[in-house]
């Protein structure tokens, strides 16, 4: 008996996860009693002081998961009135409806007092479409009542498999969910409606809980067996070169973020490419960053004859677009892993297609784009609303046999194969200027280290999110680099 904490499933998968665990012998009506209890459980210990529980009941085995939860609130002692619909006759839901004393009035009776509380056990998994108007109005009442609401399984309104809503949506303060995470848990605006989430065991066997999607939480499991290993036979060169390159005069800080940052987490050596005419510049900033004029996409192709130079990040700052396509064509040319973030990603606006066929092959090209940077390649994925984030970053993988790093509060990590990691730890402290370059500066000597390019940018996601832990709410960017450290 175990909840999977890693794994994120599909709300589609969970069912099939509920059926064989009843085909095992486990009875229906045993996991329902199991959810209910923990949702009453979460309302006695975070609402003591309630006056009633409002439970809001759908027709489904959600509102099953209600019913059961009425009942032994009732058996607490608490003050316990039913709204909804009676379940489908036949299923465990019927029979919790039955075994919970009092009556079922219409969702449209409820009027707002002051210490109550909703348990919202409408639609869970179950949820196909928009709610309908009575339920959307349902909705407005309790905002602008600001009832606390408790949600089973899903706040009613949002999809459990895109994190967005389909139409009106309960914002909880507390989602109450069994066995596994769904990606609507983690992905935005999914994780804000959930407001505080309690993974809970009902019972269902640890070797049910797998899913036939290879999507999870960003943990180590997913890159530990390739991080750097402390050899003491080790020596710059081994440890792995990085180039970052940097742009013009004016817009040479970002590329000093990120290259700083690669030396942090743990390049042997990091070279700032930087056109001549910002040499200067440059100089009187650096100290361990080493520093090499780069002026034509040929001067970059006689370099690239240095088979030490293990890996490239090229976009922070770059401001120069032509250039920016120009110099990527040796790298792609040249074998290499390369990260390419905001300029660099923008240089390719409306021409995926050139980019995906400079990185034929074993995959080594890592992109790095916040959702703007995202639109500007992708705007079809970008509109379509029937796509997940998790959905958007594994076909863009896809597309640019690359790995893409989908940034945001709601990191996604995809990989060409069908691999997705959804990050989601990381402090919001992180949204703030140069924040991204550092992390392209991470993931570049990651896999100038050697590490393959997924496991680089799940590893340096969250490298990126802990050394914002470190570094506090206050920081900037600038602070980020030392506070780097290796997994
Ligand atoms: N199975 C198990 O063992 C366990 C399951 N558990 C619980 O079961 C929940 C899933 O239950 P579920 O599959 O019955 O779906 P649920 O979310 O109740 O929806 C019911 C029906 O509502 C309808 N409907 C959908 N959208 C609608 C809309 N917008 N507006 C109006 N109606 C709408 C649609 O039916 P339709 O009208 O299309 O025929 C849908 O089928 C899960 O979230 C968890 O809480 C736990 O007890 C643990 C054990
Ligand atoms: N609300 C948030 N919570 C956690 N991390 C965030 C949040 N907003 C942004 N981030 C992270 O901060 C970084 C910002 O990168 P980016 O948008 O490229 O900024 P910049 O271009 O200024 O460096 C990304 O790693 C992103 O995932
Ligand atoms: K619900």
């Amino acid at each position: 008996m175990a909840i999977n904490a890693i794994l994120l499933v599909n709300p589609s998968t969970m069912g099939k996860i509920d059926a064989a665990a009843i085909a095992s012998g486990i009875g229906g009506y045993g996991l329902m009693q199991a959810a209910g209890a923990h949702v009453a459980a979460c309302v006695l210990r975070y609402y003591p002081a309630m006056v009633r529980a409002i439970i809001f009941c759908g027709p489904g085995n959600n509102g099953g998961d209600g019913h059961v939860a009425a009942r032994l609130l009732a058996e607490s002692g608490v003050d316990v009135c039913r709204y909804g619909v009676e379940p489908r006759p036949g299923g465990d839901a019927a029979r919790a409806h039955a075994d919970c004393p009092g009556k079922i009035l219409p969702l449209a009776d409820w009027c707002p007092e002051p210490g109550d509380v909703i348990v919202d056990a409408l639609f869970g998994a179950g949820l196909d479409r928009p709610v309908n108007d009575e339920v959307a109005a349902l909705i407005e009442r309790a905002k602008a009542a600001e009832t606390p609401v408790v949600a089973v399984d899903l706040p009613s309104g949002l999809s459990g498999r895109t994190g967005q809503p389909t139409g009106a949506c309960f914002q909880a303060c507390h989602t109450v969910t069994f066995a596994a995470l769904k990606p609507g848990h983690l992905l935005m605006p999914g994780r804000a409606l959930c407001g505080e989430m309690h993974l809970c065991d009902i019972g269902i066997p640890a070797r049910l809980i797998t899913g036939d999607d290879p999507i999870s939480c960003n943990h180590a499991g997913l890159y530990n067996d390739y991080l750097p290993a402390a050899d003491p036979a080790q020596h710059k060169y081994k440890r792995g070169h990085l180039v970052v390159f940097s742009g013009r005069l004016i817009s040479g800080g970002a590329a000093r973020l990120a290259a700083s940052a690669g030396l942090h987490a743990g390049a042997g050596l990091v070279t700032l490419a930087t056109p001549p005419g910002a040499v200067m510049v440059q100089a009187t900033h650096l100290t361990a960053v080493m520093q090499r004029s780069v002026k034509s996409a040929d001067d970059l192709d006689q370099w690239l004859e240095d088979p030490r130079l293990a890996a490239f990040v090229l976009g922070p700052g770059f401001g120069d677009l032509d250039k920016a396509r120009d110099f990527v064509t040796p790298l792609g040319g040249a074998n290499r892993p390369v990260v390419l973030d905001a300029d660099g990603l923008s240089a390719f606006a409306g021409d995926t297609e050139r980019l995906g066929g400079l990185f034929l092959g074993e995959t080594r090209l890592v992109i790095t784009p916040h959702e703007g940077e995202f639109r500007r390649l992708f705007a079809e994925l970008s509109d379509d609303p029937q796509l997940s984030k998790i959905d958007r970053a594994r076909a863009a993988a896809k597309i640019l046999n690359a790995v893409v790093v989908y940034k945001g509060p709601d990191t996604v990590i995809a990989a060409p194969d069908g691999r997705a990691a959804v990050n989601a730890g990381a402090p919001p402290w992180l949204a703030t200027a140069g924040s991204g370059d550092v992390l392209a500066g991470i993931i570049g000597a990651l896999l100038a280290q050697g590490m393959p390019p997924f496991e680089a940018s799940c590893a340096g996601v969250a490298m990126h999110g802990q050394a914002g832990d470190r570094a506090g709410r206050a920081m900037t960017a600038e602070d980020l680099p030392p506070h780097i450290a290796p997994l």
